[in-house]
């Protein structure tokens, strides 16, 4: 029984401050959200969970294994060091869009994202528990992404190419299962998962080569916590490379790796 577990991360009355009392120098924003962002990762991973940027303003955490004390820890932290604040919404479901929809209410009802009086709103459900099969981590990377686009394009057209990818498959992850898709860097895409086969992936896989033209492969892991389900992900994408198979689910042999001597 998959229990993701998922924080919204919004700053409060974030674009009022950014032109306050004239609009703020753009690369003193781009230096905040990305100082804000290592930290968030730094908290957060550090605990286990996953935290991935979005827009910035607002991010997306997977926060398995985190209660309200640490996400009541995080607030203070942020609040004591920067001069933004955050208001954070958590929700809990087998489907990881659902339980960001949870979160994401839980916020939006406690005021708009440029209410100067809503700050610092902490709302939502937690997982008491922690099973084996919690969470479901797919890492999705471009099939040699180095020698198709970074060796022979300039790096903005290699840019479209996987970005290309990566808005074929959010989509159509987010759209037939629910799954919550984001790129983090390089030919890199990090999805949040309800429990699917191989035969789902390899469809998602299908949908987006046929889309765009990109070609994927995809490690999966299962485990309580997102550090532990995102690591045995990277394994099984290990075992793609090996293998040259376009999905493997980290810890199974069914495809074994063919003797090559
Ligand atoms: N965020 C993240 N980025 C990675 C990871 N592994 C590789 N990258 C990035 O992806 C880029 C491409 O590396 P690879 O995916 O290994 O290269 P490739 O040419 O696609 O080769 P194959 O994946 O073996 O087909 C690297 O330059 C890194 O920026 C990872 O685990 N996490």
């Amino acid at each position: 029984m998959t229990n993701t577990q998922l924080t919204h991360i919004q700053i409060d009355n974030y674009g009022p401050w950014t032109v306050t009392p004239e609009p703020r120098r753009e690369m003193d924003l781009q230096t905040l959200q990305s100082r804000l962002f290592a930290d968030l990762a730094q908290f957060v991973g550090g605990r286990g969970g996953y935290v991935f940027f979005t827009r910035f303003d607002n991010m997306v955490a997977v926060t398995n294994g985190l209660d309200q004390t640490d996400h009541e820890l995080l607030q203070e932290s942020v609040g004591n060091r920067y001069p933004v604040t955050l208001s954070l919404g958590v929700g809990v479901d087998d489907v990881p869009v659902e339980a960001l929809e949870t979160a994401t209410a839980y916020v939006q009802a406690a005021g708009s994202a440029q209410d100067s009086e809503r700050r610092e709103v902490l709302a939502g459900d937690f997982h008491a528990g922690r099973a084996d099969d919690d969470l479901h981590i797919a890492h999705f990377d471009v099939d040699d992404a180095t020698g198709k686009y970074t060796d022979r394009l300039n790096e903005f057209d290699t840019f479209i190419q996987i970005e290309q990818g990566y808005a074929a498959l959010m989509r159509y992850m987010r759209e037939e299962h629910g799954a919550l898709s984001f790129f983090v860097g390089g030919d890199n895409i990090i999805a949040v998962c309800p429990d699917l086969s191989k035969v789902q992936y390899a469809a998602a896989i299908d949908a987006v080569e046929e889309r765009v033209g990109v070609e994927l492969k995809v490690g999966v892991g299962t485990a309580a916590t997102p550090h532990e389900a995102g690591f045995a992900a990277k394994h099984a994408l290990e075992d793609c490379r090996h293998r040259g198979t376009p999905v493997e689910f980290a810890g199974t042999t069914d495809h074994p790796i063919p003797d090559t001597d």
